[in-house]
């Protein structure tokens, strides 16, 4: 049994408030794409992690994966986890929500093992994101990322992903962030094309983390110029608390295309949207 951890990419994401907590609420259009993590069942117990983003994860005392499976397993009233094996893709701390896609993989594919429902709110517990990657499709999320709306009906488009291979902590650029709020953004009920759809997404909605993100980590802008310069390339935009971005494009292939052009010793991927999973 292998399951997919598709990366998340935050097409816009809108700090419209704080929580008593100190947490954000937040407004984010959300897609899945079709690259990311894979977990397996493996024989034995423990969690292998191997791939090419394997090393970003040496010093990780708690996996997220861990931490989905214990709690599920205390949930099931089940012994701990079987043996996983992660193929980590996606760099780690990178505002793709790799870890929260790891563990949501986790539920799904531990929920089917072991034929039981994720009881709700346990994936909320886990992190933030980890509600939207267990249905890691196209959505909207409000809340501080549990309340999930549908998302507009998306057109044909190009997804192009650039990081500078910065780590990047998701609170320190919150702390970062200049005071101040903004309005939930106004989406139409549907996009005809990516042409319009990047031009309604660059007029009325942006990621306002981006600039703190750039004060920590002065490389991200030179990522946004290089993907805004590319051919074909309708809107540059950063994902999450970064330090990835992302590059729309008209279609998957000018995406792929693009990423061939990107300088060497930043990761890039260029593609189209996961194909969706199945629910646990
Ligand atoms: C910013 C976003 C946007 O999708 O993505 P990433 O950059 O992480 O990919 C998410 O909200 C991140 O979700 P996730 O990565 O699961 O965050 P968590 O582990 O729950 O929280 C990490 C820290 O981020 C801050 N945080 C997170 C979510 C939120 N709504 N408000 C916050 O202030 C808090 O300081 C929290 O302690
Ligand atoms: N399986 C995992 N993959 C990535 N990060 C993990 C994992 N398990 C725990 N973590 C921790 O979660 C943090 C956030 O990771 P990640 O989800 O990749 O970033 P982001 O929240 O910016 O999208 C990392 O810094 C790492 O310490």
């Amino acid at each position: 049994m292998i399951e997919a951890a598709p990366a998340k990419v935050n097409l816009f994401l809108h700090v419209i408030g704080k929580r008593d907590d100190g947490l954000h609420l937040l407004d984010s259009l959300v897609v899945f794409a079709g690259i990311g993590d894979s977990l397996a069942l493996a024989p034995g117990a423990g969690l292998l992690v191997v791939g090419p983003e394997a090393a970003g994860l040496a010093a990780e005392p708690d996996n997220l994966v861990l931490r989905a499976t214990r709690a599920l397993a205390e949930a099931a009233g089940r012994p701990p986890g079987p043996g996983l094996t992660l193929t980590k893709r996606l760099p780690v701390a990178s505002g793709i929500g790799g870890g929260s896609a790891d563990a949501a993989a986790a539920l799904r594919l531990l929920a089917r093992a072991w034929g039981v429902a994720v009881p709700p709110g346990l994936a909320a517990r886990l992190g933030a994101d980890v509600t939207a990657c267990l249905i890691s499709q196209p959505l909207r999320f409000g809340g501080i990322g549990e309340a999930i709306a549908p998302a507009p009906a998306l057109p044909e488009f190009g997804l192009l992903l650039c990081n500078p291979r910065i780590p990047l902590g998701t609170a320190a650029v919150f702390s970062a962030r200049a005071p101040g709020f903004s309005a939930p953004a106004p989406l139409p009920a549907a996009w005809a094309d990516a042409t319009a759809m990047a031009r309604d997404l660059g007029a009325a909605t942006r990621n306002d983390l981006q600039a703190a993100a750039i004060g920590l980590c002065p490389p991200i802008a030179g990522v946004l110029a290089a993907l805004g310069a590319l051919p074909g390339c309708l809107l540059a935009r950063m994902s999450g608390s970064g330090a990835t971005c992302f590059g729309l494009f008209p279609t998957p292939a000018m995406a792929r295309a693009g990423a061939g052009l990107l300088p060497d010793g930043w990761w890039s991927w260029g593609g189209g949207l996961h194909p969706g999973v199945r629910a646990g």
